[in-house]
């Protein structure tokens, strides 16, 4: 199943791909369609035409052929009229008849007895021999006539055409005939197969009662096809084409066309299957053609799919690595060479960098005292990682508000934290820029000074101290510190700066202990030498 995993793995190149692909190949295949549909149209109404053509040439070349039989029997009926019933001039007209032209393969002369007064070639029929009944249309009928099909006596299917002999007054002497064989050695057959075709068009010739007088398979010559429809038309003294079945169940374009003379009707035809075959050659030929364009159209679709869908999925691949540092630059080499495209990377680009904000907003909030904005002990850790990381020495103030418990219990709760945040602005204006104030406890400050010695740390915590205890403050007027020194010089571990926190907090007790808004500091190397100094 790997076109359902192509499809529902799906993105926007294998969507444009689809899509334009299955668009190209409707399009295509709905042109190769109408194509064929027109073609298959213009091909049989050409074919129609064409046969109905066919056939009327036809019809109009037998037409012609009956019309020249005609004149001949009668002029032929006129000299023997004119000749006064001399056997011999029947017996030469007979011969002169079959053999100055190739119209008719035996001719006779009968009398008003229907008895055969001359006959060329002999035969079965010869002179004296007594016409049996149903070989008498032309001696009945007494007017020029071209007869129906029929079986001779000599075992030939033919067509008579006879023209009466009349006497000076007007009496009936016999007639005169013509016959034409309808095998393959009759004029009609001769003349219908200088038109055979040799592109699966054939013709066949019927009479009035749909009997056949001309086929390619002489064999069929004689059978009665009447109750074929296209037989019918082609019966109807009409001219006209139609597509049709043949007997053997065989669809067939035809086309026919009456032979007035003799009521006889051409019919010309071609299987449709043979006129489809050259168009399905044709159109397999439009194909293969064609395919070299359609080969390059699909390739060229591909890579546009890949160049239109290419930004956005080098976007859509970022957006889920946002959390990798380097995405905005990532995101900056994307080529958006489109309006969508460009907005797109434009929006992400500012998504990134908000969220980018807020997480700093929100990084900088989790180490930032709320009253005081000064570094909480969350700040205070990443301090102190980054002071290990970079074997940062440094010394500690520890800070400690004398006395607050009276300020809240004298002057409120907000009074004290209004101390407080005096107390944190006093001391980040009195601090260096290198120097971190940390909020620790309730009214309990560390203060970080980098690169600071032990005598200068003390020298700093001096100076605040009496900074504060000279400031006044909100309400309460005077507030004084406590503050307790140590130093970390080298060997900078997490242990060393526990120990060093610990040993400002020593020194601040001791601080306390000694009065309070003093300073008092803790050598690292000797924890138990307390250095005091008094304010
Ligand atoms: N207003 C206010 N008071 C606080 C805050 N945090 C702690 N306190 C108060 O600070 C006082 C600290 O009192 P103690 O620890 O007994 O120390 P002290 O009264 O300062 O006395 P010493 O430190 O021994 O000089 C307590 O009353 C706390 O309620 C705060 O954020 N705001």
């Amino acid at each position: 199943m790997p076109l359902i995993r192509f499809v529902v793995r799906t993105d926007l190149r294998r969507l444009i791909l689809m899509l334009t692909v299955a668009s190209v190949l409707v399009t295509l295949g709905n042109s190769y369609f109408a194509v064929y549909n027109v073609q298959r149209q213009l091909l049989v109404e050409n074919t129609l035409e064409a046969n109905q053509r066919y056939a009327a040439k036809v019809a109009e070349s037998a037409q012609m052929m009956l019309n020249s039989a005609q004149h001949t029997i009668a002029f032929s009926a006129t000299l023997l009229a004119g000749s006064g019933r001399s056997e011999a001039s029947a017996e030469d007209e007979v011969f002169r008849l079959v053999n100055q032209s190739e119209l008719f393969n035996s001719a006779i002369v009968v009398n008003n007895q229907a008895q055969v007064v001359a006959a060329y070639p002999e035969g079965t029929v010869s002179k004296g021999y007594v016409l049996p009944e149903n070989t008498r249309q032309s001696f009945y009928e007494r007017a020029p006539l071209i007869t129906n099909p029929f079986h001779s006596v000599s075992g030939h299917t033919i067509v008579s055409i006879s023209h009466p002999i009349w006497g000076e007054h007007g009496n009936y002497l016999g007639y005169i005939s013509g016959t034409i064989y309808l095998d393959e050695n009759g004029s009609l057959s001769r003349l219908m197969r200088e038109h055979f075709f040799t592109d699966h068009t054939y013709l066949y010739v019927v009479d009035e009662y749909g009997e056949l007088l001309f086929h390619i398979d002489p064999k069929r010559v004689g059978e009665n096809v009447a109750q074929m429809p296209l037989v019918q038309k082609a019966m109807s003294r009409t001219e006209g084409s139609e597509e049709g079945r043949n007997s053997k169940g065989i669809d067939m374009i035809a086309g026919y066309a009456p032979v007035h003379a003799a009521n006889w009707g051409v019919v010309v035809q071609r299987p449709k299957e043979q006129v489809m075959a050259s168009l399905n050659e044709q159109m397999s030929q439009v194909f293969w053609r064609s395919l070299p364009i359609v080969l390059l159209t699909l390739v060229v679709i591909w890579f546009m799919a890949l160049l239109i869908s290419r930004p956005l999925r080098q976007l859509a691949r970022h957006a889920e690595n946002v959390n990798d540092k380097d995405v905005q630059q990532q995101i900056v080499t994307v080529r958006s060479w489109y309006y969508e495209a460009a907005q797109l990377k434009m929006a992400v680009l500012n998504a990134i960098g908000l969220l980018n904000d807020k997480i700093h907003q929100l990084d900088a909030d989790s180490q930032t005292d709320p009253l005081t904005s000064l570094v909480n002990r969350r700040g205070m850790q990443r301090l102190l990682d980054t002071f290990e990381a970079n074997k940062q020495p440094f010394a500690i103030l520890a800070l400690d508000i004398d006395h607050f418990k009276n300020v809240n219990d004298r002057y409120g709760h907000d009074v004290g934290d209004l101390v407080i945040q005096h107390l944190a602005l006093r001391m980040k204006a009195f601090l260096r820029d290198q120097d971190v104030a940390c909020r620790v406890g309730g009214e309990e400050f560390l203060i970080f000074l980098p690169n600071t010695s032990a005598e200068s740390a003390m020298c700093m915590a001096q100076s605040l101290c009496e900074h504060i205890a000279s400031s006044e403050m909100p309400k309460v007027k005077r507030i004084t510190v406590s503050i307790g020194v140590s130093c970390l010089v080298d060997h900078v571990s997490t242990q060393d700066m526990d120990r060093a926190i610990k040993q400002a907090d020593t020194a601040l007790y001791e601080a306390k202990n000694a009065g309070r808004n003093c300073v008092r500091s803790v050598a690292l190397k000797d924890p138990l030498s307390v250095a005091e100094t008094e304010v």
